[in-house]
């Protein structure tokens, strides 16, 4: 049976007089992939920085694998993987080196050499966070939502400004995650991605939920109302173009 792993009931956050989530509701479900879309300044940060326990809410109620935030925010800090800012990333330390530092923070025994095998970076274990690509970084700050094996990860635009290959790529190693039986929330841009990975979508705009529903519902009722693209839909893109063009492999070694 269906089961929700976090429920968010009427949620408002108001930063001085801006009032920037309305009193928004939700429920994620165990196992899912969850995407929270919307354009620039929508609130999709605030709210998942709110149940990540990182932010405090003006109104409303969340609780997080059965845990009320308000009283048991320890809890949910166990329970969850965040991506870190890459600030936190110490700048003498290999890759090695902050797992194990991060390891220690959460009071976890883990194998770095294995965590990072399961992002594809093993080679670079020797290497410094700065001197990683941009799609190693991603991968990385993955890795590291996952050193406490956490129940819910939370992935806030993890492959903005990445190429073709290394999204596709990013894009398979969240699914592997999910396939372990982690529940995933994720924001992004990329309509595409957000087609691929998520179950189920919440469109935000301006602190509101305008939409809720799997993506191929959202489309059906667009249609439904009788829309249509203006120009007729080819059977590849300009990316199909590239990714053939340039093959499939990540070209960061
Ligand atoms: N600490 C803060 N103080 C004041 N206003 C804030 C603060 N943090 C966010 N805001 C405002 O709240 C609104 C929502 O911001 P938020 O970062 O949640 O949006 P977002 O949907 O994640 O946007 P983006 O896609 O650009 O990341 C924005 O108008 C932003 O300027």
């Amino acid at each position: 049976m269906e089961k929700a792993i976090i429920s968010v009931k009427g949620l408002e956050k108001s930063y001085g007089h801006f009032h920037a989530v309305k009193g928004i509701s939700f429920d994620v479900m165990e196992g899912e992939i969850f995407g929270l879309l919307g354009p620039n300044g929508a609130g999709k940060s605030t709210t998942l920085e709110i149940i990540e326990t990182l932010r405090t809410k003006s109104a409303g109620s969340i609780t997080v694998d059965g845990f009320d935030i308000d009283t048991h925010p320890e809890e949910i800090k166990k329970r969850i993987g965040v991506q870190l800012q890459s600030s936190g990333y110490y700048p003498g330390l290999n890759l090695v080196q902050l797992i194990q530092l991060f390891s220690g923070l959460y009071n976890r025994k883990v194998d770095p050499m294995q965590l990072l095998d399961s992002v594809n970076l093993r080679d670079k274990a020797k290497n410094k966070y700065k001197e990683l690509s941009g799609g190693q970084k991603q991968r990385f700050s993955i890795a590291t939502t996952l050193i406490n094996d956490p129940r819910i990860i939370f992935l806030d635009e993890p492959t903005t400004g990445l190429d073709p290959q290394a999204r596709r790529n990013l894009w398979d190693l969240i699914l592997d995650i999910r396939k372990k039986g982690t529940t995933i929330i994720i924001t992004t841009h990329y309509m595409d991605e957000a087609e691929i990975l998520c179950d189920r979508v919440a469109i935000v705009d301006s602190g509101n939920i305008v939409s809720l529903a799997t993506p191929d519902q959202l489309i059906d009722d667009l249609v439904a109302t009788g829309f249509e693209r203006a120009k007729d839909v080819k059977k590849a893109n300009l990316e199909d173009v590239f990714i053939n063009l340039t093959g499939k492999a990540l070209r960061e070694a």
